[in-house]
């Protein structure tokens, strides 16, 4: 089944006074003092809390926090009421619970224009278990359903699909709908020459992704710790680099599939190798086709980076998931560090840029860049099953557009 792009949105609903319910995927990492370490995914929600506000409905805000079983403090989403209170310019009420019937007096007395953030919807194993009767009790606070949790959206659970059966209209939210105009629409219908970079540890974990975007690119370059398979499949020597010794038949059919449909497929030139999986270890620069025994590849070098660049400076839209190196080691960081410089730069040309999700979102905040690039996922899970071309459960159950 095609990937639904088209759903219904907020558009023009009478929302004045009625009561909305509207998940959010607020699951942001906290410190171990509580703390937000990152509230992007906070933020990200802001524009559709604030229209609903601004159209006089009363919010009821669901989310979860974490993977907890069982009612847990520590995946509360108490931390998050005064960063959303400061950025929504009102004070969001927390419910106790996210079902019942504090819930429910909570909710009627919420004022036009109010917001009550529900506790974590993971507290009920019938969550995720996709429960009719916890949706059920879920749906019956609400007048409406808005989803604008895209990083759950690849999950069948109560609050994201289930709870559809029970409250219509069912629309998705502002941020649900971009995601889905950059995941799938510029990946449908891109501005061509159209690129994908894809990096990431293993090939296993991105054979779906590169099957279903070698039907799609015209370039596609690849780094990580996957290259070390393709390498090895070619008969390369490759150290103790990451291999996956029985995915070496499977490099070899990518190969081919991309020279039959004329992709022009990109492998780094050189690798920067190190004598050790560590932060500080020793490390050279060495051609890909001649890494030495006892060394591994951790990052791309020099050569690769320039000609990856200049590859990129020929397109018109770029899709990036996963790092090309080992990104957390300050060391082996500099080819994902000099990928994310370029896509900012080209951005700034009129290129369409793309991160879908996970590490190369941390890798491009790291490098100060989010907001140079066209469109930043929110969803690590659920844009690498766009990618694949999978559709969405959260998605699919919304109104149709
Ligand atoms: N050459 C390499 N050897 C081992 N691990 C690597 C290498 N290059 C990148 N990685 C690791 O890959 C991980 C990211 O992989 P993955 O989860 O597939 O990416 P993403 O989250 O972007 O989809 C990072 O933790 C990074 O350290
Ligand atoms: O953080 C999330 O996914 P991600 O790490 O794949 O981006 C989402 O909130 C989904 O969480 P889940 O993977 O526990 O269902």
């Amino acid at each position: 089944m095609p990937t639904k792009r088209s759903v219904g949105t907020l558009g023009d609903k009478d929302l004045g006074g009625k009561k909305v319910l509207l998940r959010a995927d607020l699951n942001v990492p906290l410190d171990d003092g509580q703390r937000i370490a990152d509230d992007n995914r906070i933020r990200a929600s802001v524009p559709t809390i604030k229209f609903l506000m601004g159209k006089g409905a009363k919010v009821v805000l669901a989310s979860h926090l974490g993977r907890p079983k069982g009612v847990t403090p520590k995946y509360s989403l108490k931390p998050l009421v005064p960063r959303l209170s400061e950025l929504l310019g009102v004070d969001v009420v927390m419910a106790n619970d996210c079902i019942g019937e504090e819930v429910e007096n909570l909710a009627a007395a919420l004022p036009d224009g109010g917001v009550l953030l529900l506790e974590n919807v993971r507290f009920y194993k019938e969550e995720e278990k996709n429960d009719p009767e916890f949706a059920k009790k879920l749906a019956s606070v609400a007048d409406l359903y808005v989803n604008d949790a895209f990083g759950t959206a690849h999950r069948a659970h109560a609050s994201t699909e289930g709870v559809t059966k029970y409250l219509r209209p069912a629309v998705a939210g502002f941020l649900m709908q971009k995601e889905l105009d950059y995941l799938v629409g510029a990946v449908a219908d891109p501005k061509k020459p159209f690129a994908a970079i894809v990096g990431g540890s293993k090939v296993s974990t991105k054979i779906g992704v590169i099957e279903s975007l070698l039907a799609k690119v015209d370039i596609l370059i690849l780094g990580g710790g996957m290259i070390y398979t393709f390498y090895k499949a070619q008969g390369h020597a490759v150290g103790k680099s990451l291999v996956e010794d029985d995915k070496l038949e499977l490099a070899n059919s990518l190969i081919e599939k991309a020279k039959s449909k004329g992709v022009s497929l990109l492998l780094p030139t050189d690798i920067v190798v190190a004598n050790n999986f560590a932060a500080d270890a020793e490390s050279k620069t060495v051609p890909a086709s001649a890494i030495p025994d006892g060394w591994m590849g951790l990052d791309i070098g020099p050569d690769s980076i320039r000609k990856f660049s200049e590859t990129l400076d020929t397109t018109k839209t770029v899709i990036w998931n996963g790092p090309m190196g080992v990104f957390e080691f300050e060391k082996f960081a500099a080819g994902t560090d000099a990928i994310a410089k370029k896509l900012a730069d080209i951005t700034a040309q009129g290129v369409t840029t793309i991160i879908g999700g996970g590490d190369s979102v941390a890798a491009v905040e790291k490098a100060g860049l989010a907001s140079k690039m066209s469109h930043i996922s929110t969803g690590g899970g659920a844009s690498l099953e766009l990618l694949e071309g999978k559709t969405l459960p959260g998605v699919l159950a919304l109104d149709d557009a």
